[in-house]
């Protein structure tokens, strides 16, 4: 594809003027080979960044529809459907647990994959949508777990060693309709993202940028998951979305974006370009490094989310957070 540069000197890889979607402004997340020093030093830095030629899922950009309905036999996987085309999370436990008056955005139906590539390819403007999203593990058909043990597991390894990462927790099959969107929020593990049919525009945003993407309370279903709408971003209500800046790319096929433990992200699948099929790998932080000041800012965001969780533990009713918080604060520290 020509690379085209444009009025403000930024090469867009479509060939056409980057045209940003949103209301914030990004810059590029960089587009290194994994061989390139630099990669190394920006994950050690938990900095995003996009790395080629890894050829972590290599036996996997065969993943079609077609080869996944013939290898993933006839279980029933985990899909989420949309009335629209965000499929925002929310933790079901939670939703139990505080009987507040919560109608969650989307519903989770068992299906087989039979039945997914169906509502898939029948799907006309009006249906709900629908979200593949299944734990890769043994219950796959033979050949998706041949594909599966060929990742380059060593490359892996090396790198989770060498950012002093835990355990691999868990690998996310990804399987989404074109423009469908997964809100921005953040996760507390380090991600290696591996795109292998389609592609999707990743927009990131570093943790420090919490007083702007106001997440909702801990103790809410969508913790994690931030209460701004970025098709309509409420600036009364959300005052510091003018200072958000954020950093973007669009991964395709055979190419690994890098998650940093607590970005914030935003990930769509691009509109006219078919389904997309995507691979994440979690892993679990490293062991608590020995504490440095001044703290970094996700050490700071633990140290909040223990805070609201603690002040809940011992208030009960989250109508009293605030309160207790405020006369904390004001005219006291603030
Ligand atoms: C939205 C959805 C389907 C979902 C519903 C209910 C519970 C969990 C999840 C969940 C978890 C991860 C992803 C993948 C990715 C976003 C993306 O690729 O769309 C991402 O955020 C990450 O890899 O960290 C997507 C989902
Ligand atoms: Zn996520």
């Amino acid at each position: 594809m020509s690379t085209q540069s444009t009025m403000n000197g930024d090469t867009a890889e479509s060939g056409y003027p980057h045209v940003p979607k949103y209301f914030f402004p990004t810059q590029q997340i960089p587009k290194l080979s994994c061989n390139d020093p630099l990669a190394d030093e920006l994950i050690s830095q938990e900095k995003p960044v996009v790395l080629t030629d890894t050829k972590l899922c290599e036996s996997a950009l065969k993943w079609d529809l077609d080869y996944l309905a013939n290898n993933m036999g006839n279980e029933r996987y985990m899909v989420f459907v949309s009335q629209n085309n965000r499929f925002k999370y929310y933790d079901e436990a939670k939703m139990k647990q505080y009987r507040i008056n919560f109608n969650p955005p989307t519903r989770r139906v068992d299906m087989t994959f039979t039945e997914f590539v169906k509502k898939l390819r029948e799907w006309k403007p009006g249906d709900e949508r629908v979200y593949l999203q299944q734990g890769l593990n043994n219950t796959f058909g033979r050949g998706i777990v041949l594909d599966f043990l060929q990742f380059n597991w060593q490359w892996l390894n090396v790198q989770q060693k060498k950012h002093n990462w835990g355990p691999l927790t868990s690998n996310l099959l990804l399987v989404g309709m074109e423009s469908n969107i997964t809100p921005v929020h953040y996760d507390e593990q380090q991600n290696f993202f591996c795109q292998l049919i389609g592609k999707k525009r990743c927009i990131l945003f570093a943790p420090e940028h919490y007083e702007r993407l106001y997440p909702h309370p801990v103790y809410h279903p969508h913790d994690r998951q931030s209460q701004v709408d970025f098709d309509m971003p409420d600036l009364e209500k959300f005052p510091g979305l003018d200072q958000l800046q954020g950093w973007e790319t669009v991964i395709g096929p055979g190419e690994v974006l890098y998650i940093p433990m607590y970005w914030w992200h935003h990930i769509e699948s691009l509109p006219n370009l078919g389904h997309t099929v995507s691979v994440n790998f979690w892993y679990k932080g490293g062991p608590t490094e020995s504490v440095e000041y001044p703290l970094k800012p996700r050490q700071k965001l633990a140290i909040m989310r223990n805070v609201e969780k603690m002040l809940l533990e011992a208030l009960k009713d989250p109508g009293e957070v605030g309160p207790l918080l405020r006369s904390l604060v004001l005219g006291r520290y603030s």
